[in-house]
């Protein structure tokens, strides 16, 4: 749906350049989710505003469904935005206008007459959960619901794509769920392909299909979210791995657990998606005369399933034991057999 070649923005300052986004490539596929990540300055806001050519690029060609934007003039450019919906941290609704109008402004401007303009809003109305909002101003509403509107106005003209620049970055936990869940429905009821941009890998973790980790301007890890939590490469995808995960190696002390359970094997088991394996331990105990001691570990979702690493202790016959861990060895869950501090 989306290819990028060679993308960069340099910015020309009083006494620098700043190379905001450099030499960028990508591909993102129809469908998926796709979000990157990256602390402030990293150039993501500059990424994102590439894409709909909010701003012009210093090098490089932007491809949305085959189509060239970086060499569009301004009116080709224009339609070709309709394709492009956008989401913002602050939403930036308009204040004088209500709920509905609000989302039948992109309707206006693409000169959808007044009977179709009025079933539209109603269907986007329904589709964000605004239903009985609609002759509200953005000012009676709550954070959550304000970007519940920004959504529907971004889907108005049914785009190909929606860009979400940090759009649950001004809302609370709670709130920033409800929106992320509404996001995943809409991605999958419209198979709209959706970009984000975000600091907070919570986010990725919850939403995304795909990351890509940016660090001046460049990215410098990308691909299928579980396997960037599995194996991050780079330090600063491992300092956003720990911030969902924390480190449960460092978090507690192996010495400290081998010291206390003597008997037996400790074990370590790595989940790494595929739902199936959520009934392991169950599925060991009924199987194998063998005492599971959970010890310590943390477990968390993404869109492919679980993800975590649990410490565990097997006692029993040591027959029984190593069968066991023959069986978890036979499933997608990844084992150590007393592991190393
Ligand atoms: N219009 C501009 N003129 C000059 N420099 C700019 C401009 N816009 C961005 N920059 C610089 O480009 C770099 C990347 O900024 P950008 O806003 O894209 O990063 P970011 O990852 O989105 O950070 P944040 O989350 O803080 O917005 C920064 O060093 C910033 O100062």
């Amino acid at each position: 749906m989306i290819t990028i070649k060679g993308l960069s923005k340099i910015f020309q300052t009083k006494d620098q350049e700043v190379r905001a986004v450099d030499d960028l490539s990508l591909n993102i596929n129809k469908g998926e989710i796709y979000g990157v990540i990256g602390y402030s300055g990293a150039g993501k806001s500059t990424f994102i505003r590439l894409l709909n050519r909010l701003e012009d690029p210093t090098e490089g060609s932007v491809l949305v469904d085959d189509q060239e934007l970086t060499s569009l003039s301004k009116g080709k450019l224009r339609l070709a935005r309709q394709e492009i919906g956008m989401i913002f941290q602050h939403f930036n609704l308009l204040w004088s206008r209500t709920v509905h109008d609000n989302i039948a402004f992109p309707l206006e401007i693409a000169g959808i007459p007044k009977a179709e303009r009025q079933k539209r809003v109603d269907e986007l109305i329904e589709l964000v959960g605004l239903k009985g909002r609609g002759g509200s101003y953005p000012s009676q509403l709550s954070g959550g619901q304000k970007q519940r509107v920004g959504i529907a106005r971004a889907l108005a003209n049914n785009p190909k794509v929606l860009l979400c620049d940090e759009a649950t970055s001004a809302l609370d936990p709670e709130t920033t769920d409800s929106i992320l869940d509404l996001l995943v429905d809409i991605n999958e009821k419209l198979g709209l392909t959706i970009v984000l941009i975000t600091h907070e890998m919570h986010v990725i973790r919850k939403i995304c299909h795909q990351v890509a980790v940016m660090e001046q301007g460049k990215i410098v890890e990308q691909g299928e979210v579980l396997d960037v939590f599995l194996h991050p490469q780079k330090a600063v995808t491992k300092k956003f791995v720990d911030q969902v995960m924390g480190d449960p190696e460092k978090e507690t002390s192996l010495e400290l657990i081998k010291d206390k359970y003597q008997s037996g094997e400790i074990i370590r088991l790595h989940f790494v998606g595929e739902s199936t394996n959520q009934a392991l331990i169950s599925d060991l105990s009924r199987k194998f005369e063998v005492d599971v001691n959970i010890l310590h570990g943390k477990i968390t979702q993404t869109q492919k399933g679980a993800y975590g690493t649990m410490f565990v202790q097997f006692d029993g016959d040591r027959k029984e034991v190593e069968r066991a861990i023959e069986y978890i060895e036979s499933t997608s869950v990844e084992v150590e057999v007393n592991p190393h501090v």
